[in-house]
Parts: structure tokens; sequence; C-alpha cells
């Protein structure tokens, strides 16, 4: 599915229109329609409705879902928020079709909303679209108000009235709405931190528009769904050994942590890799070793309790992961550097390696093999040198510049992780709750990328596929035996067999 941004879906328009040959009425008719279909399972038979309509094409689409549901014998109740001069185009069609049914449109000007409200069910949002720009303006400012005061439903119209599509903008003033019914395409703001909550819960609806405007664009946006997990994660042959199945290293830990590359490296193994090296150091061992039995290990030179070096390390494996645990220490650039410049093959960077990762991020570029970064935001945001708020204003953008910029792959994670690939198209994944804010989920997302790098899909596939594996995993515990309180990284390491046997059912 693809996600897009208010110049995506005005060319898409643009293009239906004028080199496809699907008029602007047609389009807008089947919003109207489709949305007023999604809505009905929504509504009760009895509803009192009352859809409130703005000057723009969102208005547009408003008249045509009041006819539809008027001609399903709802009671609803039009309410025109702009000059009848002020509406035109396609919108202004729609608005005489209406009329000329025989139903009738009140306007408003200036009367008390607030009373009007009071014998509704059901408020419909179509006051503004995609189309939003600056500060709102009166009446929608007033009238936002009254609607995020109402008690009833509030069904916002392909965006909830007050968010803009994209991201970088702050949010004043806002329709919280209960429902959003999204024209065709998600858009960028669905998917941010400060936006997403005001659409309350969302689906999208197919008016005909054609995708190729958006294929053939110069980045691409889209959400990775079940589907694309069981149409590209690979199955195993009857014939394959433990080598077939990756040799895979992580490289981290430090006596104050022995528990981040134990759960790292219980989670590749778990998620399907072949073999297993840690390599830590010396203290550790005994103890990782009683817990994770099936990897083997590598000691490491060791100094106040960390890694002093990586030593004699042999770096030919197919997939490493390093920073786990490792603390930030002085020596932790060096090591880095090393890391960066010996491994021939993938590379996944974690946690404190990514801070030491920030001194020496020109030895990046020296770099031929695949590098995976997987921050949180306060790790990537230090990478970029911005603050936590400026980031989150805009990940898309960010994620992408840092991405195209260095030649890696970037796993920004949040509630909606975000995947960029070196040329810049985005993924975004949609599982995941917040049973999974916890020390150590971090951890264990990484052993399972590391564990998908080293199976035969591509680079992209892999870290789509493991990122969705994490937060589905964690969606069935909380939904089956566990709450978003007491999830524990180690529970989604042992949640990861019914996931896969769910897969590939
Ligand atoms: N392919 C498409 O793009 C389609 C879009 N449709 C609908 O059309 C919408 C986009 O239509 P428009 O481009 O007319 O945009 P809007 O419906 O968002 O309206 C924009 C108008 O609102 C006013 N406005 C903008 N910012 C404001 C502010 N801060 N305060 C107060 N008023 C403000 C301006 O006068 C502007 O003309 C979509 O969201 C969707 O609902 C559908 O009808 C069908 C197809
Ligand atoms: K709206």
């Amino acid at each position: 599915m693809f996600v897009v941004t208010a110049k995506e879906m005005y060319d898409t328009d643009r293009y239906a229109m004028e080199r496809v040959g699907l008029e602007g009425k047609m389009l807008m008719e089947n919003a109207g329609r489709a949305i007023a279909r999604e809505m009905e399972a929504s509504l009760a038979e009895n509803d009192n409705i009352m859809i409130l309509v703005g000057k723009g094409n969102n208005g547009g689409d408003g008249f045509v879902i009041a006819r539809t549901l008027l001609e399903r014998g709802y009671a609803v109740e039009v309410l025109q928020c702009a000059e009848t001069s002020d509406i035109r185009g396609d919108a202004a069609f729609h608005r005489e079709v209406l009329l000329n049914m025989g139903y009738s449109i009140s306007e408003y000007e200036g009367q008390d909303v607030e009373s009007l409200l009071q014998d509704k069910d059901v408020v419909i949002d179509a006051l503004l679209g995609i189309g939003i720009k600056g500060a709102i303006r009166p009446p929608y400012d007033y009238l936002i108000t009254l609607i995020n005061q109402y008690q009833g439903k509030v069904l916002s119209v392909d965006l909830p009235s007050g968010i803009p599509a994209d991201e970088g903008y702050e949010v004043h003033q806002a329709v919280e709405a209960d429902q959003t019914i999204v024209v065709q395409f998600p858009k960028v703001s669905s998917f941010l931190q400060h936006t997403a909550a005001f659409y309350g819960d969302w689906t999208t609806v197919d008016i005909g528009l054609p995708s190729n405007v958006i294929q053939s664009g110069e980045n691409q946006k889209k959400v990775w769904g079940r589907r694309d997990v069981v149409r590209t994660l690979p199955s195993r042959s009857s014939f394959s050994h433990k080598g077939t199945h990756g040799k895979g290293l992580v490289i981290g830990g430090a006596v104050a942590m022995p528990g981040s590359i134990a759960m790292t490296s219980r989670a590749a193994l778990r998620a399907g890799a072949g073999l297993l090296t840690i390599a830590t150091v010396q203290e550790n061992v005994t103890a990782l070793a009683a817990n994770v039995v099936e990897a083997t290990y590598h000691t490491l030179p060791s100094q106040h309790g960390h890694i002093r070096s990586l030593g004699e390390l042999d770096f030919s494996y197919d997939g490493i992961a390093i920073g786990m645990g490792m603390g930030r220490h002085e020596q932790a650039p060096t090591i880095m550097k090393e890391a960066l410049l010996q491994t021939e093959g993938t590379l996944l960077i974690d946690a404190d390696g990514l801070y030491a990762l920030k001194q020496v991020l020109p030895s990046l570029s020296d770099r031929e093999g695949t590098t995976v970064l997987t921050p949180h935001p306060g790790e990537m945001a230090h990478l970029l040198g911005i603050t936590v708020p400026e980031l989150l204003q805009r990940p898309f953008s960010y994620a992408q510049s840092f991405a195209t910029e260095h030649d890696v792959y970037v796993v920004l994670k949040g509630a909606f992780t975000l995947i960029t690939n070196p040329k810049g198209d985005q993924w975004i994944n949609p599982t995941g709750n917040a049973g999974l804010a916890k020390g150590g989920t971090g951890d264990v997302l990484s052993g399972i990328l590391l564990s998908m790098l080293m199976q035969p899909q591509t680079v992209e596939e892999a870290l789509c596929n493991g990122v969705w594996i994490h937060g589905y995993t964690a969606d069935i515990l909380i939904e089956q035996k566990h709450s978003s309180y007491d999830l524990l990284a180690s529970d989604v390491i042992d949640g990861l067999p019914a996931t896969y046997r769910n897969i590939f059912s």
C-alpha cells in the first residue's frame, strides 16, 4: 500500500483527469460514495447526523456523502461552512446535484452550532482536506473546537480537518476523529507521532485513482503488510543444513550489561540463524554460555569491564551485529572503525555502537558491504546532530537524507518503524504495540534482523520482514496472554515460534 504526500495526491489527481480521462466530478462521486458506504458500518439506522462541509473539495466529498446517506434513508443535516460563491468546480457541481435532488443545505452564518450538535449522534467532518495551509482561520478554528467538545461520534473525511497530509508542520488545532475514511492512499501524517492519534481508526477507500504516477516517482513510501511477509519470507528447503541459514556474529556486551547480547543472540537463533558466535568480554562468557547454549564464544580483550579491542577476531561471517550492551567508552569509536573496515559483508550497528559510529562516520563511505543502522529516535537525533522533537517533526526526510548521504539502510524505530534504503525508498511497519516500549526489545529486534539478513531475500525484504515479525509477535502476545504492562523483551523471543507457525500456515 502506497503512502503519499499532498503533492503526490494532487499529481495523481491531475494525471487521472488529464491523461487517463477520469473527470474530477467522477472521482469525487467515487470518493463520496465509497466513503459513505464505509461510514455506514459505524452508523445506526436511526442516527441523527450532522455533516459539516468546507469550501474545498473535501467539502465536495461531503456533498456526495450527504446525498448518498440521505438516499439510503439516514437523517442528515448539511451545514455548509463557506460562502456559496467560494464553492467552485467539482464541489459546486455536487452541491447543485444535492439541491436538484430536493435536499436542503443550511449555511453557517454564525448560528449556535453547539446547540445544533446537541441532538446529533454523529458528526461528519468534511471541512478541510489535503489543501490546508497555515494556521486554521475562522470559522474553521471555532468549528473544530466545537467538534472536539462534542460528545458523540466524529467521522472525518480523508483527514481530520486541521491535520496536514505531510510531515514538518506543527499542528495547533485539528479534529480528534473517532474514525477517518482516507481517500485511496494513506497520507504521511497518519504515521507521525504527533498527528497519528487525530485520525482515530482509519481505513482507505478505493476511488479508482491510478498508482502509476506514484510508482514512477523518484522515491516511494509503502506500508509493509502481512501479504508482503507471506510473499517474500523464504521457506526452508528440506535439503538445507545449518550453514545454509547463515553464520552470524554478535559483538558487544560489557560486565555491567550481559543481558543485551544474550537477547540479541537468542533472538537471532530463534529467528532462524544457522550458527551464531558471540564475541564479548571474558568476564561474561560463563554466564552467557549458560543462557545461550546454542552459541559459540569468542573472548575479547577487556579493560574496566568493557571491550578494549577486537583483538584477533575473525570477520568472515555472513552477518555481523555490533553495539548491543557495549557501553560508551573511549575505545568504542576505534572498535567501531575496525569493525567497519574489516567486515566485508553485512554489518548491523545498534545501540551504543551508534554512539561510537557518530565519531567515525566518514568510515561508512569506505565500506563495500551492506550497512544497517537501527537507531531509536534518540540515537538517530544524535547521529544527525539535531534534537528528538526536530527529528519527530520530519522522520521521513531525516531518515532519507541520512540513508542516501551515507549509503546505509536505516531502521528508525518507533510506533511506526520506518525502513529506508540507500536510494531513499521507504517502508512503514504497521505492527507492534506499547508493550514494546521496554528495555531489551531493541536488542531482540537486532537479533531478528541479523538472522533475516542472512536468509535468501533482499536487504529491504529482510529488514521489513524482521521488523514486521518483531511487532506482530508482540501483538499476538498482547492479544493472547500478556498486556502492554507486563510484556518483556524475552517474551518476544519466546513468541517467535507462534509467529512463524502463523505465517507459514
Ligand atoms: N485525487 C484527489 O486529490 C481527490 C481529492 N478529493 C478530496 O479533495 C480534498 C482536497 O481538496 P482541496 O484541494 O480543495 O483542499 P481542501 O478541501 O482541503 O480545501 C482547501 C481550501 O480550504 C481553505 N483553507 C486552506 N487552509 C486553510 C486554513 N488554514 N484555514 C482555513 N481555510 C483554509 C482554502 O481556501 C482552500 O481553498 C481531499 O482531501 C479529498 O477529500 C476527492 O474529492 C477526490 C479526489
Ligand atoms: K476532513
